[in-house]
């Protein structure tokens, strides 16, 4: 048996996801057969965590059964392949060090300003702890449908389709899962949501810091890139620099960086008045090497809400950011 059959049979073993072999999906990242015959690989699948086990399993059988290899070993990475015809969901993460900075806010309020632009967004509230979605979005919450296949159908408010933990809680009742319990959930969120079919772009709310979620990102939507968000205080962006390094290190792109409460316009006399300080929006896009898309002041939108318009001039900045994202995201 040379490398090129072991190659020949492994490529005609099917990704259940696609429903088609893994030589018409690029299915195949690594293989090699180590100097003992120990044959090693790394495959793309779709849907990994659902596949993962009956997959692993099929070329376990080939390659040591039927073709008698001594060992293997074999990791699997979700599948970043994109049918023909099919269109790429694009992923964006938005994170931040600290709570509390606004990375909810800016989360609703640059979807709304993609809405704006004519895109269709949706939005994965993995802020597990702090899930405030709903709330910003005003939501009417209500039990999901599910497609068919068992795929859970988002709820739609102002054009944007959102998933949240909110949604699978009694309300007003706290989150007291472990990390295992929210792992689980969030798979569902990555895979198991039936998102309109022209979906330009799913934001993803983080929980504040660098934790697990951070890298389950990682694991299910390893092409998702990454937008931090901080406050100009300097112990905001202290820790908002660490959560964008550890969003690199993980191998994320890290597209910018908003400043958010960055001023307080005093209307009296027209002068910015830098509340929290300043400078901090500029240290953590210096230290990540990338820009920084836009300041939003401190202040509430016209409406009472917390969505802005285009009316509002903070909603003006929130476009000017949404059409660098656009840029970033090769969405134009
Ligand atoms: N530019 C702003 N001006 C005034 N208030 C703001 C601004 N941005 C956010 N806020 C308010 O600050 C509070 C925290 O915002 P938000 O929930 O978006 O933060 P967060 O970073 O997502 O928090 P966490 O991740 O800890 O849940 C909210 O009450 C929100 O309305």
């Amino acid at each position: 048996m040379t490398y090129e059959d072991l190659k020949k049979r492994i490529e005609q073993i099917k990704d259940p996801g696609f429903d088609k072999p893994f030589k018409e999906v690029n299915g195949i990242k690594k293989l090699v057969i180590g100097p003992t015959g120990v044959a090693e690989l790394e495959i793309y699948l779709k849907d990994k965590s659902k596949h993962e086990q009956q997959v692993k399993i099929e070329i376990i059988k080939l390659v040591k059964i039927e073709l008698g290899f001594p060992g293997i070993k074999i990791d699997f990475f979700e599948s970043e392949f994109v049918p023909e015809g099919e269109k790429l969901i694009r992923y964006l993460a938005i994170a931040s060090g600290k709570g509390g900075v606004g990375k909810s806010t800016v989360t609703a309020n640059l979807a709304a300003a993609m809405i704006r632009k004519g895109k269709k967004v949706g939005i994965i509230d993995a802020d597990v702890y702090g899930a405030s979605i709903p709330n910003i979005l005003k939501i009417d919450v209500k039990p999901l449908s599910s497609t068919e296949d068992e795929k859970m159908i988002p709820l739609v408010k102002d054009g944007i389709e959102v998933i949240s933990t909110e949604f699978f809680m009694p309300p007003e009742k706290p989150l007291m899962w472990r990390g295992p319990m929210l792992g689980k959930m969030l798979v569902h969120f990555f895979s198991g949501v039936k998102w309109q079919d022209d979906v330009d772009l799913i934001l993803i709310d983080l929980p504040p810091g660098t934790g697990d979620v951070a890298l389950d990102v990682k694991t299910y939507v390893p092409r998702s890139k990454v937008l931090v968000v901080t406050t100009p205080h300097r112990n905001a962006s202290h820790v908002a620099v660490k959560a964008g390094i550890g969003a690199q290190t993980i191998g994320h792109e890290v597209i910018g960086v908003v400043e958010n409460m960055s001023y307080y316009l005093n209307t009296c006399n027209n002068k910015r008045e830098f509340i929290f300080g300043s400078g901090g929006g500029e240290e953590v896009a210096k230290k990540l090497g990338v820009k920084v898309f836009g300041q939003v002041p401190i202040g509430q939108p016209q409406n009472g809400d917390y969505l802005y318009t285009e009316k509002d001039s903070a909603g003006k900045i929130y476009d000017e950011i949404a059409v660098q994202v656009m840029k970033e995201m090769e969405m134009e």
